[in-house]
């Protein structure tokens, strides 16, 4: 069901139509559908795909999408939604249940650590395995081959066993590897998420790169941060189905709404964001966001004209001396319109982080929004070195006094003096 895309669209690299993929929790039943489907299929025998049996369930259900060249994907959902069983499928590994895959061009995944490396064998001669199954001759492997050593940067244990190699190291190799035979499309499932930062951002500027000169690419990642620098468009899965998919602002904010609604703690008036692993860390994750009285306790939603906290804990990996807090309000009713937009650093504010556990409060004395639903999109940042941002923060201002003919709330105290 993989197939090749006909020459017709020259653009269309990856073409995915009503993909669905079903599993079986069950090893001892998972055993023996199989066992039953090699023999209904030697018998020739054709057995419904598009239906469970019992204790399958559908990993994808009815996915379809379309990659062109040059073209940057998101892949975003919660754990369990069907990314790396998608991304299985696109390259070849797993066949789906139903409906085609088609592809043009070189494809290379990189989807598991250090893909396609054979331990006992030393990272020189795994670059020579590694790039001739993704397509290069062996001239042509000699030609890239120092280049390949210099973006890993593992010069020093080229001859040494890839098992010897820190997960770190391994993927290092496998992204440089991959890179180098300068595919139409990469498939890259979190793998970057193991170097370290400077080798991250070494691997999105190459990315740059070979976007510019065409090259395609699927990214899954649990930082939205990282999507929506990379990726103009996304996928978001739930549940093995496309929930939405489009521009990638967009499609995570319908994520996080969809978290937001998710969370049982979304009627206390406080989002908590899905934790990441230290090593997808940019520095700095933001842990979760809400509004608090000067009491210190959580409000469900700020009074139009009452003081409010704005409280964004952090989880801080280093420190740092100047962060920047950025705080941009739009309005959900109407067009969506910019209300306010704040940073501490336009403030002359620097925010000194330390690691561990912090939370960062504005404290506003009056509430200024009147009553309504906004949505917030929250980052911090140093500099230009970005750490965390959450796209849509969703709260609600109340009111006890009537605002309805004003844009905005005036605090105000009224005084008449003798003269
Ligand atoms: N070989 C398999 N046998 C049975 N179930 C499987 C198999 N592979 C994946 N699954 C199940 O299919 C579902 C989708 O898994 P998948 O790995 O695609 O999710 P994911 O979105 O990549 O998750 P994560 O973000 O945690 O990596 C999960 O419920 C998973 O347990």
């Amino acid at each position: 069901m993989l197939e090749e895309i006909q020459p017709q669209d020259s653009d269309l690299l990856i073409s995915v139509d009503n993909v669905s993929k079903k599993f079986c929790r069950n090893l001892k039943q998972s055993l023996l559908y199989g066992v039953q489907d090699i023999c209904t299929e030697i018998i020739g025998v054709s057995r419904r795909s598009d239906t469970l049996r019992p204790q399958e369930f559908w990993a994808l259900k009815d996915v379809s999408f379309q990659l062109r060249r040059g073209e940057a994907l998101g892949l975003i959902g919660a754990n369990g939604a069907g990314k790396s069983t998608l991304l299985r499928i696109i390259s070849g590994l797993i066949n789906p249940d139903t409906g085609y895959v088609k592809v043009r061009g070189k494809l290379a995944p990189l989807i598991a650590l250090g893909a396609g490396f054979n331990p006992i064998l030393t990272g020189r001669e795994n670059i020579y395995a590694n790039m001739s199954i993704l397509g290069l001759s062996t001239p042509e492997i000699t030609a890239r081959f120092q280049d390949v050593i210099d973006f890993a940067g593992i010069a020093d244990a080229i001859d040494a066993p890839v098992q010897t190699y820190s997960s770190g190291m391994a993927a290092r190799l496998g992204f440089a590897c991959a890179v180098h035979i300068e595919p139409d499309v990469l498939l890259i499932d979190e793998v970057l998420a193991v170097g370290d930062i400077n080798f991250r951002v070494k691997c999105y500027q190459k990315l740059a790169q070979l976007r510019q000169a065409g090259t395609a690419f699927i990214l899954v990642s649990h930082n939205p941060h990282v999507v929506l620098n990379v990726c103009e468009n996304s996928l978001y899965l739930a549940k093995g189905k496309l929930i939405k998919a489009g521009e990638t602002e967009a499609v995570i904010r319908q994520y996080e709404e969809d978290l937001s609604l998710a969370g049982a703690d979304t009627a206390l008036g406080i989002m908590y964001l899905p934790e990441k692993p230290e090593s997808e860390s940019l520095g700095v994750d933001i842990v979760s966001l809400c509004f608090k009285d000067e009491q210190g306790n959580i409000l469900t939603a700020p009074l139009c004209g009452e003081p409010a906290y704005l409280c964004v804990e952090c989880k801080a990996y280093r420190e740092v001396e100047y962060a920047n807090l950025g705080v941009l309000i739009t309005a959900l009713s109407g067009q969506n319109e910019r209300v306010l937009y704040i940073t501490s650093a336009s403030d002359n504010e620097p925010l000194k982080i330390s690691p561990g556990k912090v939370e960062i409060q504005m404290q506003m004395p009056y509430v200024c929004l009147l009553a309504g639903v906004y949505t917030a999109k929250i980052y911090i940042k140093e500099g230009v070195c970005s750490f965390d941002v959450v796209e849509s923060f969703r709260f609600t201002v109340k009111a006890s006094k009537i605002t309805s003919r004003s844009l905005f709330y005036q605090p105000r105290k009224w005084q008449v003096w003798n003269k």
